[in-house]
């Protein structure tokens, strides 16, 4: 059966108004998600790549609409997301929550963790009894390896792996059809993080689940996403499925982002070599013309820095913004 598209986000566009030194000039314009376009197809994990102020959480929020984007569409079930009214919109996040990175902080340390799992239920399933809510928060305690019994206990009983736990069992608890993960292991131990990935992946089997993952860690984005994005001042340089992306990085970023990352089989790890980027990503307040990537690029010429690279195919299922992609 053809997968289904879930959210098809067009040429999404999130500015922030920052106030000018002087109080006679106008706000200054920072473009932190600049003109995304990708389809995000039912039951699959896209991974959100690039490196720290790119865009990625940016990008994960305008989605859900907890930051204002002021272009493009986000298409989710026949409608326009930013059309939606608010009343609408807070009907339309029963299917679609977020897992955040610090587990302990975005927990209420008042609330016990009971009635932090079942909060949603208490907005978009009101008319269940409190038994009946309980019932249905000791079920999903135990989907994600948390001891029912502790459903009276309080945030700070917890390990921050537990916390994480807590914040998948509450995200989860509406069976939602897409879940925003904003770097959910990246606050864990590694030792930690594997078991926080391996319960994301049993419950998107299990509960039949859509995943956006953003992260920096390329290993952890690897190991669960089908697809992957790679976003450079909140641009889309290249994006594909993530076995090919991984393997055969077509644009300079993305070579220069996944050299430093390790690669699991040794016969690709043979021959690749670290390519070591100069300075830091210019500010997005004052993003260079043509290609953004060009001020950093090794491979830029006159033309890279004048006119911005259209997206074209690289090969079947990945394509790259670059006049001097590595093609096939
Ligand atoms: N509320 C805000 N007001 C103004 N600028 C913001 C705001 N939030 C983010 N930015 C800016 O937008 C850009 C993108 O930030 P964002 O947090 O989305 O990046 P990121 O890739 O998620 O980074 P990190 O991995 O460090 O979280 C950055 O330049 C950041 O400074």
């Amino acid at each position: 059966m053809a997968e289904q598209t879930l959210l098809k986000v067009e040429h999404l566009t999130t500015e922030f108004e920052l106030p000018s030194k002087s109080f006679f000039k106008p706000p200054l314009i920072l473009t932190a998600v600049n003109d995304v376009s990708f389809e995000l197809k039912t039951g699959r994990t896209l991974g959100i790549v690039g490196e720290s102020g790119c865009g990625k959480s940016t990008l994960g929020r305008s989605i859900l609409r907890l930051i204002k984007a002021q272009k493009g569409r986000i298409m989710w079930q026949g409608g326009n997301l930013l059309d939606l009214s608010e009343e609408e919109m807070r009907a339309a996040r029963r299917d679609m929550q977020i897992i955040f990175q610090d587990p302990i902080a975005s927990l209420d340390p008042r609330m016990t963790v009971g009635d932090i799992i079942a909060e949603p239920l208490t907005v978009f399933e009101p008319k269940l009894s409190r038994a009946q809510r309980q019932d249905r928060v000791r079920e999903i305690m135990a989907a994600v390896g948390l001891v029912p019994e502790m459903i009276n206990r309080y945030p700070h009983e917890f390990s921050g792996g537990q916390a994480q736990r807590i914040g998948i069992a509450r995200a989860v608890i509406t069976r939602p059809k897409l879940i925003i993960c904003d770097e959910p292991v990246s606050a864990l131990d590694v030792s930690i993080q594997g078991q926080v990935i391996t319960l994301l992946r049993k419950l998107r089997k299990e509960f039949g689940l859509t995943l956006i993952f953003i992260s920096h860690d390329l290993s952890v984005v690897r190991l669960i996403s089908d697809d992957v994005l790679v976003l450079y001042l909140g641009k889309v340089v290249e994006a594909g499925s993530a076995a090919t992306v991984f393997d055969h990085p077509a644009h300079p970023y993305t070579q220069a982002l996944f050299s430093a990352a390790p690669i699991p089989d040794p016969k690709l790890a043979r021959g690749r070599q670290r390519i070591r980027l100069q300075g830091d990503p210019p500010s997005p307040l004052n993003p260079p013309p043509g290609c953004v990537f060009s001020p950093r690029c090794w491979k830029a010429t006159d033309i890279c820095r004048t006119k911005a690279p259209p997206t074209e195919q690289v090969r079947p299922g990945q394509t790259a913004a670059c006049y001097h992609m590595d093609l096939p």
